[in-house]
């Protein structure tokens, strides 16, 4: 096996939140032997701590990167966000410290869209206030607001792979399907565009949030947009807990103008399962509640814990960053005759001519060269015929060039 800049074993790989075993699994056959692995996402405190000598981080949706907690990685070359939203990160500084963040863009999609197809049925039966009295002893055989989804309006707003998704499955059960994206997207089936957020909002008997969380779409989702809903509409929220406005979702669900909703995420949600979950919809017969699990099945858990460990085995053996989110992408062939330089630099003028410089001045032959840039940060890779120690000496050269942010050598 080919060894990296550093022996494996030497390779800090942190794995937080429970991650799947299958990620374990992924590091260990690709012979990564340090690996410390928690069920939970650690307070800040034990998380800088953890994070100080990792070389490797993977984590889910309740694990903060941020500005200050990655400036305590002094030796993180790359972060996994073993699920699809990478809101938890501070990706731009990731990429200023030279870090590519990698996550698993479509490996828990159908199981977030199932979920909300199932929420969509119980809630427009009246399934969540029937099994609440149910559970009290009591009786409530009724057809009184219940209907069957076939011909109902389902809302999507952000038309993504969920959303397509889910509208694709609502199709197959008769129902009519509308969304709203900031971005023009093929409608697939009969989904028709609504001509703005308002006039889905108006239209639809049953609204589904599938945006990212971002500052557009941070509380897009308050009182005045539940007001503008149909009376007795339903909201299920399975996309990030900041883009509804909770407390005002509680009104409208205490004075009866929402009749329903589905929440799977919250602004505040526990670190882990030990400790308490607390929400203004606590309580509600009509609501159903879960503990942020639409990406929570076997096999999404299982397909993310191989797909996000082999992005991250791959850039770490092979400096390949395709499908990073935050960072320029290079797809490297091996390199089985050649030894391999990686320089990530901030993207200043005349960096590339000094890194060259280097290379002139060894009077060696250069393999193979890859660039890419975003405005901040290049990335060049770069493939040479020699010894390793004089591979070793190039990168100590490479690294001593102003604005380096990086640099390894892979033998
Ligand atoms: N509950 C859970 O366990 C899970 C939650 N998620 C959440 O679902 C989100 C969506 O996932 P995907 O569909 O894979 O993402 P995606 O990126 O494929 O789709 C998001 C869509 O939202 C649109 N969008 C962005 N800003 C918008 C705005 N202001 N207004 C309207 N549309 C907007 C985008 O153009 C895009 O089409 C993730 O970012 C994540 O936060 C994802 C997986 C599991
Ligand atoms: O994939 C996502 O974005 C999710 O929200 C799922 O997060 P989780 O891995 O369940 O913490």
């Amino acid at each position: 096996m080919k060894r990296t800049s550093y022996p494996k074993e030497d390779i800090k790989v942190l794995l937080l939140e429970g991650v799947s075993r299958s990620a374990l699994d992924t590091f260990r056959h690709a012979g990564y032997s340090h690996i410390e692995f928690h069920e939970k996402a650690l307070p800040e405190d034990e998380l800088k701590r953890a994070i100080a000598d990792a070389h490797i981080v993977g984590i889910r949706s309740r694990t903060h990167l941020s500005e200050e907690v990655l400036a305590e990685a002094k030796r993180l070359i790359a972060v996994g966000c073993f699920c699809i939203g990478t809101n938890q990160v501070d990706n731009v500084t990731a990429e200023k410290l030279g870090v590519p963040v990698f996550n698993a863009p479509y490996s828990n999609t159908r199981s977030v869209a199932e979920l909300v197809i199932a929420e969509t049925i119980l809630l427009i039966r009246r399934i969540p206030e029937k099994n609440a009295e149910c559970h009290r002893g009591g009786w409530a055989k009724s057809a009184s607001g219940s209907f069957e989804v076939r011909d109902k309006v389902l809302g999507i707003v952000g038309y993504g792979h969920i959303g397509t998704q889910v509208g694709v499955l609502a199709e197959s059960l008769g129902m009519r399907v509308i969304f709203y994206d900031i971005e023009p997207k093929l409608s697939l089936g009969n989904a028709r565009p609504a001509a703005s957020l308002d006039e889905l909002l108006k239209r639809a008997d049953v609204v589904t949030l599938h945006v990212p969380e971002t500052p557009q779409t941070k509380l897009m989702i308050g009182n005045a947009q539940l007001q503008r809903m149909r009376a007795g509409a339903m909201l299920v929220n399975a996309s990030r807990g900041t883009v509804v406005d909770i407390e005002a979702l509680a009104t409208n669900l205490r004075n009866g103008h929402i009749s329903g909703a589905a929440i799977d995420v919250f602004p505040v949600e526990p670190k882990g399962n030990d400790d308490p979950f607390v929400s203004p919809l606590v309580g509600m017969d009509n609501v159903i509640l879960t503990p942020h699990i639409g990406g929570s099945t076997l096999e999404a858990q299982e397909n993310i814990g191989i797909e996000v460990a082999s992005k991250l085995v791959r850039y770490s053996d092979n400096g390949s960053t395709l499908s990073a989110v935050n960072f320029p992408e290079v797809s490297l062939p091996g390199h089985p005759e050649s030894r391999r330089l990686l320089h990530i630099h901030r993207n200043v003028p005349g960096i590339l001519s000094r890194i060259n410089d280097v290379f002139s001045r060894a009077k060696i032959n250069i393999d193979g060269q890859y660039l890419q840039t975003s405005p901040q940060v290049g990335y060049v890779v770069i493939d040479v015929s020699t010894s390793e120690e004089h591979a070793v000496a190039l990168k100590d050269e490479l690294a001593a060039i102003p604005d380096t942010l990086r640099a390894r050598v892979l033998y």
